[in-house]
């Protein structure tokens, strides 16, 4: 399987929020990064087809999704952002409903409902009706719904808002399994979402495509650019304003600081490894510290 993003944009009123997104995806899990207001909803919403493109082409192994209709959707298993549902609806009802709307055939879709909700631990709640879950339960049974039929290419859109952070690593262990052979889009602004399963990461920003690569690769990238530097009570304040801080932790006197910089910061600072986290911080992080 192969989706190619061909020079999409958007604009809304003048302003782009996509511009030229051109990017290739293959088997694996494509972790879409960005902070608010990347484009990363509009992106997922133009590959879906809910919202049209200005410009640009999608394409499926070679052919362009306009030319393939409704035969598209059977390859596509969508959790948008803020789902919703009918919160009369039991949640197996809900699921084999779902079934009805893709196409899939009964028999089959009421096995792997079940076996869906086992996996998203909700078997105990079947019979529950939508509106009585919480919402973390609510947005499992969203991921079993985009799980149904088990599509070629699955788009997660904040698929952990509201999970706990156990129900977080279920989620990725969830998907890790599910992603052989297929294609996965997880759009988050969670880096921790991602920096473990994630084969690529797709760094977007102002609606416009940073950087794609894996995540081992963004954070060689990052080498000579994360210091650890020590601060006093008396000396903080002054870091705090000047540096571009990734983590701050106080050793009883001391206050360590974890900084992003080109250069040497501090005449003490010393080299440390870059995780994700940082190299979300280096191109999303000029924004005004807390
Ligand atoms: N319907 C709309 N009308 C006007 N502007 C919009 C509309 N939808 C999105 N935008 C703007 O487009 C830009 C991209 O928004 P988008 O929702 O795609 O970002 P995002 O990365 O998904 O952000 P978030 O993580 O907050 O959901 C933002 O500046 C947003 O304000």
């Amino acid at each position: 399987m192969k989706v190619t993003f061909k020079g999409i944009s958007k604009q809304y009123k003048g302003k782009y929020a996509l511009k030229n997104f051109t990017s290739e995806l293959e088997n694996g899990i494509y972790g879409l990064l960005g902070a608010n207001g990347a484009g990363k909803t509009t992106l997922i919403n133009i590959f879906v087809g809910i919202l049209k493109s200005d410009e640009g082409q999608i394409l499926i192994n070679g052919e362009d999704v306009r030319g393939l209709g409704i035969d598209f959707l059977s390859h596509i298993g969508y959790l948008p952002q803020y789902p919703q549902f009918y919160k009369n609806f039991e949640v197996i009802d809900f699921l084999r409903y779902m079934c009805v709307l893709k196409d899939i055939p009964m028999e089959k879709g009421e096995k792997r409902a079940r076996e869906l909700l086992e996996i998203v631990n909700l078997s105990s709640a079947h019979n529950k009706k939508i509106g009585a879950l919480s919402g973390g339960m609510r947005q499992r049974v969203g991921i079993a719904q985009a799980m149904l039929g088990d599509p070629d290419i699955l788009i997660l859109d904040e698929p952990t808002a509201g999970l706990d952070p156990q129900e977080r690593i279920r989620f990725r262990n969830l998907i890790a399994k599910f992603a052989e052979n297929r294609i996965v889009l997880l759009a988050t602004h969670i880096v921790s979402d991602i920096e473990f399963i994630a084969n690529q990461v797709i760094l977007l920003k102002d609606g416009q495509l940073v950087k794609q690569d894996t995540p081992q690769a963004l954070m060689r990238g990052m080498e000579g650019k994360v210091w650890n530097v020590t601060a006093t009570d008396a000396t903080v304040d002054d870091k705090l304003k000047r540096l571009k801080i990734s983590n701050m932790m106080r050793d009883q006197e001391k206050i360590l600081l974890r900084v992003i910089a080109d250069e040497q910061p501090d005449p003490h600072a010393v080299h440390v490894q870059a995780n994700l986290e940082d190299v979300f911080l280096y191109y999303f992080g000029e924004g005004e510290q807390w």
